[in-house]
């Protein structure tokens, strides 16, 4: 099978593409990049069956997103999401691959998990879906997986995500492991003894409110102990859903200092300050919670400066009963991959802290890179997971066109620009939904 993708903007950090292009695809590999390639020449030769033409032009041709932190529910909280309608989201969202976090019930915690996460995802899903292994059984902190064989099996990194490993000597054994299986550990940073019952961001607007605050402390004191950590052992660490000004200067540092860290911004976080929050609406509750103007502005200029690496969703769906409740009472959580392209585009791109080449860095080619697998490019002879995107399209986000099954967003009726309108999944169109 042939496609060609016609007149496209292509924006490729790999090769340093910023102009149109015309891109050939065979089967599941990019076999050419050039300023024309004529489809007459190729339909005579292949026959106009075996060949799909796309026109992509005034659209943005980009490596297919790469999401690294996602929550699936299943197995065990289907009702939320399962692995088939959150990568139809996914696709929806323009991202071609997602890392699915371990949090479900049962946790991905064995080799057999990791398996089973991978035989399902064969089945039911249209993304590429990588797995990440719990640290601890069960994830209650107190027993190291087997994190060896689960690298076997396919886990392509660990995460004990939801909460922080508290046991620094179980933490640290964790990231010898990790580095010895040469693959990254994905932090959630959150001092579970400090964090008590806080439901959001600790300040004017929680006192307002009546609700328990969460201080900048929770995380910043995570962070500092896991970049510690990382510099003791080696290991590759990522910091997931940096939400305040002393998470960016501590990877600032550790940076400096040539340390192996990395570290992602979540698009409400750099959307929306606590101050925003209309009412006690739980649909603005997640962890970490919506920060103070400073730390918003901190978190945008450290994407702008590149210290700040990713842009990831936490994709975390809930119920809508469960969402009914008061912030005080629901679960953590705000869907993401279907709002982030968009957000990112009129946040950040368009208010000048990103430029488009800037915005594929953050969300397809340093993931990339980070999760190690060799995607995130569009040269010729790489895997052909590419997106499409109009950056103008002007609209209001709709939670009920959503395809996934979570509607908890804050950004219901949201204007934004950027829209997704084709994802291709090697070689494959698979949004729209075919
Ligand atoms: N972020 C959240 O608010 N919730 C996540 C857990 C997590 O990513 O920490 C979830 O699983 O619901
Ligand atoms: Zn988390």
């Amino acid at each position: 099978m042939i496609t060609i993708i016609k007149n496209g903007h292509v924006i490729d950090p790999a090769s340093g593409r910023d102009g149109i292009y015309d891109i050939l695809l065979e089967d599941d590999r990019i076999m050419k990049v050039e300023a024309k390639i004529d489809e007459n020449a190729i339909t005579s030769k292949v026959g106009k069956e075996s060949c799909v033409v796309i026109d992509a032009s005034n659209q943005y041709v980009m490596p297919g997103f790469i999401d690294l932190h996602v929550h699936l529910r299943e197995p065990g909280l289907e009702y939320k999401e399962t692995i088939k309608s959150g990568a139809m989201a996914a696709a929806k969202g323009g991202f071609t691959t997602i890392c699915p976090m371990p949090n479900t019930k049962p946790a991905i915690d064995n080799k057999y998990m990791i398996e089973y996460l991978l035989y399902k995802a064969k089945e039911d899903s249209i993304v590429n879906i990588l797995p990440v292994g719990a640290i601890t059984k069960d994830q209650t902190g107190n027993q190291l997986n087997d994190i060896l064989g689960m690298k076997k099996s396919g886990m392509k990194a660990i995460s004990e995500d939801g909460k922080s490993v508290m046991d620094t000597k179980i933490y640290r054994e964790a990231m010898r492991l990790a580095k010895e299986a040469d693959i990254p550990v994905l932090a959630h940073c959150e001092d579970k003894s400090l964090v008590g019952n806080g439901a959001m961001n600790e300040g004017k607007k929680s006192k307002e409110l009546g609700l328990v605050g969460i201080s900048n402390a929770v995380e910043d004191v995570i962070v500092a102990r896991d970049i510690l950590l990382a510099k003791e052992t080696g290991a590759r660490l990522h910091l997931c859903h940096c939400s305040t000004k002393d998470s960016v200067t501590f990877v600032k540092m550790a940076k400096d200092a040539n340390l192996k860290v990395s570290a992602e911004v979540c698009p409400h976080h750099f959307t929306m300050t606590d101050d925003e929050i209309p009412s006690d609406d739980a649909n603005y509750k997640m962890n970490p919670p919506l920060r103070s103007k400073e730390d918003v502005e901190a978190l945008k200029a450290g994407l702008r400066d590149n210290i700040m690496d990713v842009i990831a969703t936490d994709h975390a769906p809930h119920g809508e009963e469960e969402k009914r409740l008061s912030i005080s009472e629901a679960p953590f959580g705000i869907v993401g991959l279907e709002t982030a392209f968009a957000l990112t585009v009129t946040e950040l791109v368009n208010q000048g802290y990103l430029t488009p080449m800037q915005l594929v860095e953050k969300l397809s080619y340093n993931p990339a890179k980070i999760i190690g697998v060799d995607k995130g490019s569009l040269e010729e002879g790489k895997i052909a997971d590419i997106v499409i995107a109009d950056i103008d399209a002007e609209y209001k986000i709709n939670k009920d066109e959503f395809a996934s099954k979570g509607k908890n967003t804050p950004f219901h009726g949201k204007k934004v620009r950027g829209k997704i309108i084709t994802t291709i999944v090697g070689g494959k169109v698979v949004y729209p939904f075919q």
